[in-house]
């Protein structure tokens, strides 16, 4: 498969660094500071959520990340370096390039993500072919065993319009095309907050199953303790634009450090081995 070359990784080294990161609006020549100091790094094969109140902060970073900031927005200081090479100063079509192959994003507003008038299948088959030198058949081929993965019919789901199908199965598919290209790193922002409970469930394990078969970091963001938790290896613990705090999910979850972190445990107690019964846990990271 042609497309991208990206920079391998040194042993040890993160897939993404991210270094003193400050995001403001600009407005009219004023400056409104967003967040600031945000630092942080993802391993391969590790998850990594951000957690913390709404409007801290976590979806502008990971906007950032994913070089989908728009003005007002701007990053003011710092640097995001994927796989070593600091993106805020890297060229627009480099950086571009990255979204869509390397770097995989899903979001809450699943529909978002697709064109609403052309097939699934047609847009599966489009971005293998911007990131992959591969003949429709091939990509075609790819696309129908990456809708087998991800579960669901795969002839049928191929042919339907976005709105033929529903909020789950289309986050499914989000699912495929962000990592039907083996990204280093998947982006995934609130992927089931506009989910019912069990879809989002299924969502989060097929997530799971597909990092481990893929091989990406992801960069989690979620306001729900209880699935970060479940869900992550460490976790950074967002407020008032601000990492308050930063650590293993065991260390976050038994030993929390920072007042806000205590608030955020205390408001779902179940979940903490001191104070109560945590979450049955019928996997490593479930
Ligand atoms: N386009 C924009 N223009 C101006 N301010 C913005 C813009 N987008 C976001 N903000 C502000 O940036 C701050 C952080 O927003 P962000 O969406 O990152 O929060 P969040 O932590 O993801 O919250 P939630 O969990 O509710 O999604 C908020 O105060 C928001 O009002």
């Amino acid at each position: 498969m042609g497309g991208l070359v990206v920079k391998k990784l040194q042993e040890g080294h993160p897939v993404l660094k991210v270094n003193q990161l400050a995001i403001s609006v600009l407005n009219k020549g004023s400056i409104h500071s967003i967040t600031e100091d945000i630092t942080f790094e993802i391993h391969i094969g590790e998850t990594l959520a951000i957690v913390g109140e709404s409007g801290s902060g976590k979806s502008i970073t990971a906007s950032a990340i994913a070089s989908l900031l728009a003005r007002p927005l701007t990053v003011t200081h710092g640097q995001i370096l994927f796989q070593g090479t600091n993106l805020l100063e890297a060229p627009a079509r480099y950086v571009k390039s990255l979204r869509g192959q390397a770097i995989g994003c899903v979001f809450q507003d699943y529909r978002g993500s697709f064109t609403p008038f052309i097939k699934v299948g047609h847009q599966l088959v489009e971005v293998i072919r911007t990131h992959a030198q591969v003949t429709h058949a091939e990509a075609k081929k790819m696309a129908m065993d990456w809708l087998h993965r991800v579960k669901l019919p795969a002839e049928r789901s191929f042919r339907s319009y976005p709105y033929q199908l529903s909020g789950g199965q289309l986050q499914r598919i989000a699912l495929a095309a962000a990592l039907m290209l083996k990204p280093a790193l998947l982006v995934a922002d609130e992927p089931i907050t506009a989910l019912d409970v069990i879809t989002g469930r299924a969502i989060m394990d097929l997530m799971e199953d597909l990092q481990r078969e893929v091989g990406c970091a992801i960069l989690l963001i979620s306001h729900d303790l209880r699935q970060v938790i479940k869900r992550s290896h460490r976790i950074a613990v967002m407020q008032n634009g601000r990492l308050v705090e930063t650590g293993s999910r065991d260390q976050i979850r038994d030993d929390p450090q920072h007042p806000y972190t205590q608030a955020l445990l205390r408001a779902c107690p179940r979940i903490t081995r001191k104070h109560g019964p945590h979450i049955q846990e019928t996997g490593m990271w479930r």
